[in-house]
């Protein structure tokens, strides 16, 4: 089976060689094709060009994309996509003065979630799930990492985690997985938080580990949530499975968790709201990603990571959408490129970056998704006719996607 987009208006993120990843000013350069063509074979990218050169391919269909910018799909690398209910009122209640850690404080917030998901059945949790995961699909996100962290019991994070398996073999879309048990503090624990450690450490985490239900290990490190030490002790004990650490760090205070990360060798530092000077120098020169979260910034009215301290002393950086019914209920990337344009001042070409290959590597899938790249996925989007890629942050509430492919077939 094979699929010809002709007249491209612009084919952008084109990379002849392969590259895993963009740091710093190498951000600022988007290499496009003005007038492009692009061929697609079963699941592939075959080949593309300009259609001055264009050579006589017999395709089993052609689309004529005259005025429409074509791209890769956007790479989603950090979501809570598996969760059951959703938290409203908590909405309501910080319009009406009262702050997350104060909800936070009370019961409400992530322990909220975590009763409604412990007693809601797994097919439901499922359907919920699927529900949203459809939504972003047609908003253009073409992978996606989705984590546990809304159990906090064996029984319910085993569930969450299920629940993304099923969701891996069903959709056409890579699909990782993290096992987050380290979320927030249970309540029946309040009082001897070592004691949910251990549980996590010595009775979850060989159970996920053994039904190899997650790739990566995640944990709150945050004043209030999870320390330094638990940080330490968890990475170390995940290691010992295979499982890398995408963590938590930096979203409300700077404890030292970038550090630690970088020390364990994480895929991905996120958040990175409150930055010191230490911070940006521990990822110096490390293989760690510092993941944004601007629609997080956005919904909480925190600050917005500061992208342009971060690409300034030539570190990279990704972009997602941190989808979770407490801080972010939107999975749209579009948005979040929007938001990183408008309120972190990055270019439109650094976002489009960011949120494309960075947010592979991100995932450990770069050397098949993120750029429009011979050999790779043909995961693609179809803008409606637009005037430049610039229109796309821009046009900040509107919806300038016509069609997505994932794995060559339209969604
Ligand atoms: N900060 C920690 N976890 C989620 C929010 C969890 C919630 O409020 O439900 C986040 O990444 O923002
Ligand atoms: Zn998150």
């Amino acid at each position: 089976m094979s699929l010809l987009l002709t007249n491209i208006k612009e084919l952008l993120q084109v990379r002849e060689q392969n590259i895993l990843k963009v740091s710093g000013s190498e951000m600022k350069e988007l290499p496009t094709i003005k007038n492009a063509w692009l061929l697609i074979e079963n699941d592939e990218i075959a080949d593309y060009g300009s259609m001055e050169n264009i050579p006589e391919i017999n395709a089993d269909e052609t689309i004529d994309t005259s005025g429409k910018i074509v791209l890769p799909t956007w790479c989603d690398s950090h979501t809570h996509i598996v969760y059951a209910g959703n938290r409203e009122q908590e909405f309501a209640d910080r319009i009406n003065g009262l702050s997350y850690e104060e909800i936070a404080n009370r019961g409400g917030g992530i322990l909220n979630s975590a009763k409604t998901l412990q007693e809601t059945p797994e097919d439901e949790v499922y359907k919920q799930s699927a529900k949203r995961l459809e939504e972003v699909m047609k908003l253009g996100t073409g992978a996606v990492e989705i984590k546990s962290g809304y159990g906090l019991t064996e029984e319910a994070e085993l569930k969450m985690l299920r629940v993304i398996k099923k969701l891996r073999e069903n959709y056409n879309l890579p699909v990782k997985s993290t096992f987050l048990g380290a979320h927030a503090i249970p309540k029946e624990y309040k009082n001897d938080p070592d004691a949910y450690m251990d549980l996590v450490i010595n009775e979850i985490l060989p159970k996920v580990a053994d039904q190899k239900l997650a790739e990566y290990i995640d944990i709150f490190c945050e004043k209030g949530y999870f320390s330094l030490e638990d940080t330490h002790r968890l990475l170390d004990a995940a290691k010992k499975f295979g499982l890398k650490p995408k963590i938590h760090v930096n979203q409300f205070n700077a404890i030292g968790g970038v550090k630690a990360g970088v020390e364990h060798k994480a895929l991905s530092v996120d958040h990175l709201e409150v930055m010191n000077d230490e911070d940006i120098e521990a990822l110096k020169g490390s293989n760690t990603m510092p993941v944004a979260l601007p629609s997080c910034s956005l919904f909480l009215s925190i600050p917005y990571t500061p992208a342009r301290r971060i690409l300034d002393a030539d570190l990279p950086l990704a972009l997602a959408t941190d989808f979770n019914p407490g801080s972010t209920p939107s999975g749209n990337m579009n948005l979040v490129v929007s938001l990183a344009c408008i309120k972190m001042k990055m270019t439109p070409e650094e976002a489009i970056n960011a949120a494309t290959i960075n947010g592979a590597y991100a995932m450990e899938l770069s050397k098949t998704h993120g750029s429009i790249t011979k050999g790779k996925k043909a995961n693609f989007i179809i803008t409606k006719e637009i005037p430049s890629y610039t229109y796309l942050p821009y046009a900040f509430g509107s919806n300038s996607i016509e069609s997505v492919y994932i794995n060559g077939k339209m969604i």
